[in-house]
């Protein structure tokens, strides 16, 4: 580590002590993880707390709203004119900015800037180079061409510069009262870049902790969380936990007596002691490379979590698409098929079902899908003279169908054409992307390596599985009823 890393990484251990956090363990770089937690001595897996976060360090939200308003009227007037204006206020919005104006607005304020925030010793942590895709040179990012990935990647580009033009002009108010009066050269300049905003957001992903799916999950009364109704979390301390396959330890809320997080090591009937220098990791979840590599930009060559997203492939010149967007949208379904291995199967998640039902259904079939003004919802959906008005009427009126096994098999067929196209786009780009590989030589390249094999392995078993449930439906007869009438 340099100096300036290891004096910011001092002052920000002081910081946290100082403010209630206890550990038990120590925070290091780690080879090719940046920083990360480290055993200093022999420890049990005994569901032991090794590092303690009080509420008053954890950054939300409602905190940083709170903070602009009393001690930041620079950023208060930002989030204000962004509600003025008609802006979706969310807590990524807020905490994402937050981080900006701490790390860049404060900068270019100089000396008009308000004191630094309580955060600012953990925003100094922070990595300032990110890996993930999002900041993938021309060539790094030719080397995703024809996986899943490189089109996803595309998308949230384009979404994020659509996002950070809307608000460079509120950004660009970061400017001390001079300059805003008399606009010189340094004025033309803008306050936040993009590659800054990419950043926040980056950051923001790669680190934030939903408490809301974790108090789900643990059944606790949500109205005990002193941060009342915010979900996403950043944790100072916690968040420096890395990823792994095996994790030794799980983060946990506490919302009984002092109220914050902790991180625990799982108790395991595995009596062996943690020696000391061991890194102690956490499990970001259930999350395939091409997830890890998104949101994280990295990837583990035994990762047995795979899966794969994709548009949903609505057919060329479907006249109601527009409606049956509409009606995804209200109900909150995604227009997405995610599939991913379970239990050794490849399946479909629900919600993609969902999606795919509405892609092959048509007038034909009795579907009707109308705007409507006056109803609170924008399109009425009608399947067999039916008012589909939520996502489980749409369950039951398909499942009771009797014509459900040819619904079915069209969903098959279209999931199969699309699995084999993703399958021969990926084939037919890895000659040219592994002679690419071969100019440079990375960590980036040898985690994009890995992703592109694992999809490739995964499509090759969908195409396989998808086949199978293809010749199993076509056995019965109504299906092979229908689709011969249908050609
Ligand atoms: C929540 S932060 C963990 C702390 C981080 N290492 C740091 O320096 O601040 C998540 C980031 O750590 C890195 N990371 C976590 N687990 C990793 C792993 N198993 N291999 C490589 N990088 C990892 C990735 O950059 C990821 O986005």
């Amino acid at each position: 580590m340099s100096e300036t890393e290891t004096s910011t990484l001092d002052a920000f251990l002081s910081w946290a002590k100082g403010h209630g956090v206890e550990s038990d363990v120590a925070v290091e770089k780690v080879p090719d993880k940046g920083l990360g937690v480290v055993s200093k001595k022999r420890h049990f897996r005994d569901n032991s707390r090794v590092i303690f976060v009080p509420s008053v360090v954890l950054v939300n939200a409602s905190k940083i709203t709170g903070y602009a308003k009393e001690k930041a009227p620079k950023l208060e007037s930002f989030y204000q004119a962004l509600l003025r204006d008609g802006f979706p206020m969310n807590e990524r919005i807020i905490i994402i900015s937050f981080i900006l104006f701490e790390q860049v607005g404060r900068v270019s304020l100089g000396e008009s800037a308000p004191p630094p925030s309580l955060w600012k010793p953990y925003l100094d942590i922070l990595p300032r180079k990110l890996h993930t895709p999002m900041f993938y040179n021309a060539t790094l990012k030719a080397c995703l061409d024809g996986s899943s990935l490189s089109s996803v990647v595309d998308a949230k580009l384009n979404k994020l510069k659509r996002e950070f033009d809307s608000f460079k002009p509120y950004f660009n108010k970061w400017r001390p009262p001079s300059s805003t009066l008399q606009p010189d050269a340094a004025t033309n300049v803008d306050v936040v870049t993009f590659d800054d905003f990419k950043w926040a957001d980056g950051v923001f992903w790669s680190r934030v902790l939903s408490f809301g799916s974790r108090i789900e999950t643990l059944s606790i009364d949500k109205s005990s969380l002193e941060s009342g109704l915010d979900d996403f979390h950043l944790v100072p301390f916690i968040d420096i936990a890395n990823h792994s396959l095996t994790p030794l330890a799980r983060w946990e809320v506490i919302t009984d007596g002092v109220a914050g997080a902790e991180l625990i090591l799982t108790q395991t009937s595995n009596r062996e002691p943690i020696p000391s220098e061991t890194e102690i990791c956490i499990s970001y979840g259930e999350k395939s490379n091409c997830e890890l590599l998104f949101l994280h930009g990295f990837a583990l060559k035994d990762d047995p979590w795979s899966a794969i997203s994709f548009p949903v492939p609505f057919f060329e010149g479907d006249p109601i698409v527009d409606e049956k967007l509409s009606f995804m949208k209200y109900h909150g379904i995604k227009s997405l098929v995610s599939l991913s291995r379970k239990n050794e199967s490849i399946e479909l998640s629900h919600e993609s079902i969902r999606a795919m039902w509405l892609c092959v259904l048509n007038e034909g079939d009795g579907l009707k899908i109308t705007p409507c003004e006056t109803k609170p919802y924008p399109v009425e959906l009608i399947i067999r003279d039916k008012v589909v008005n939520s996502v489980e009427m749409l369950d039951s009126v398909i499942q009771d169908w009797e014509l459900f096994p040819v619904i079915d098999a069209r969903v098959v067929e279209i999931i199969l054409d699309a699995v084999e196209n993703l399958l021969s786009n990926l084939g037919e780009t890895n000659e040219r992307v592994l002679k690419l590989m071969e100019t440079a030589n990375s960590r980036e390249i040898e985690y994009i390596k890995i992703y592109r094999e694992d999809e490739h392995r995964f499509l090759e078993s969908a195409v396989e599985e998808f086949t199978r449930k293809r010749e199993t439906l076509m056995s019965n007869e109504l299906v092979e009823r229908y689709l011969v009438e249908e050609e």
